[in-house]
């Protein structure tokens, strides 16, 4: 008899039952992880001479969501902007080790950064909307692709409006400045703009940090939401989000190493109801405590 092992899990969404604290499923069973997306094998990150982020191995699976946590300055933004290669764009940023992005090494000679970047979108900490209308903003990644018919760039820049959760909102001022959108607004219209070019994957750099609660919630429902079609990677100092929002979390920390050099290492990376419910190391459980950070 087929069993259906979908279940609507703590975080509201309704996906297969992957991430039980134990890596079981509904019934009890191991099951088997979905694809991974990134496999990270010890990667280090430095700016010139800055020893930022070191020895980091993790893997995200798709259709995740994957949060990354830790103090400030411990290299959680560094991690993220290696897994589109916008550290390419750093001065004196060098990044080695290995990701690879559905096996292949995203750093090969032979592939090409935009197209990684256009694969793997970004959402930034900041609303960033371009000085442009509404509908123009969510149109730029089309336009940047080639002429389409203006019917389907208008079927696009709705699909993406209405996957953002914002459709409803502004489809009756579309060539309105994006800046006259309030601050929610202006991040659900970066989060149209990314979706619009229909990535794989996106990574969002502590998305919720300049929202207020209100707007951070309907950013949280609409990340939940993305994950049913996008695999998502984000960074949040907000550890109640990580654990509202996120199968797996990866906590990071900034530690002296022998020669006395300050560095951000990966502590922990598990599910996140074991994180946060049974860490396996005292550092995690100090800091989502807030014994520390
Ligand atoms: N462009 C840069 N040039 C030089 N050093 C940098 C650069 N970006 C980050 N760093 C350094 O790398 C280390 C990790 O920074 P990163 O921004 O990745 O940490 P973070 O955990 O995301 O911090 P926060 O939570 O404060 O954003 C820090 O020591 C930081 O000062």
């Amino acid at each position: 008899m087929a069993v259906d092992l979908t279940v609507t899990t703590a975080r509201g969404r309704t996906k297969p039952a992957s991430v039980t604290a134990d890596g079981s499923d509904a019934l009890g069973e191991p099951r088997p992880l979905p694809p991974t997306v990134f496999d990270v094998s010890d990667l280090f990150v430095t700016y010139g001479s800055h020893r930022a982020v070191r020895e980091v191995s993790l893997t995200v699976h798709e259709r995740e969501i994957t949060a990354l946590i830790g103090p400030s300055g411990c290299g959680k933004s560094t991690v993220l902007r290696c897994l589109n290669r916008m550290n390419d764009q750093v001065p004196g940023a060098r990044v080695t080790g290995k990701v690879a992005y559905y096996g292949e090494d995203l750093y090969a000679p032979q592939v090409d950064p935009i197209e990684v970047r256009r694969r793997i979108g970004m959402v930034f900490q900041k609303p960033n909307p371009f000085p442009k209308s509404i509908y123009e903003n969510v149109a730029y990644g089309l336009r940047v692709e080639g002429r389409r018919p203006k019917s389907e760039l208008d079927d696009r820049v709705e699909e993406a409006l209405t996957g953002a959760a914002l459709w409803d909102e502004v489809k009756d001022k579309l060539k309105e400045s994006g800046f006259a959108l309030s601050g929610g607004q202006q991040q659900r219209l970066c989060i149209a703009r990314a979706i619009a070019v229909r990535p794989e994957v996106l990574l969002m750099d502590e998305p919720c940090s300049a929202l207020d609660p209100i707007a951070t919630a309907k950013v949280e429902d609409l990340m939940l939401k993305l994950a049913d079609e996008f695999t998502i990677v984000i960074v949040t100092h907000n550890m109640q989000q990580a654990a509202r929002v996120s199968d797996r979390t990866a906590f990071f920390t900034a530690e002296n190493d022998s020669e006395g050099v300050r560095h951000g290492r990966l502590v922990e990376y598990d599910v996140t109801d074991k994180i946060f419910s049974n860490p396996a190391d005292r550092r995690t459980e100090d800091y989502i405590s807030g014994r520390f950070g």
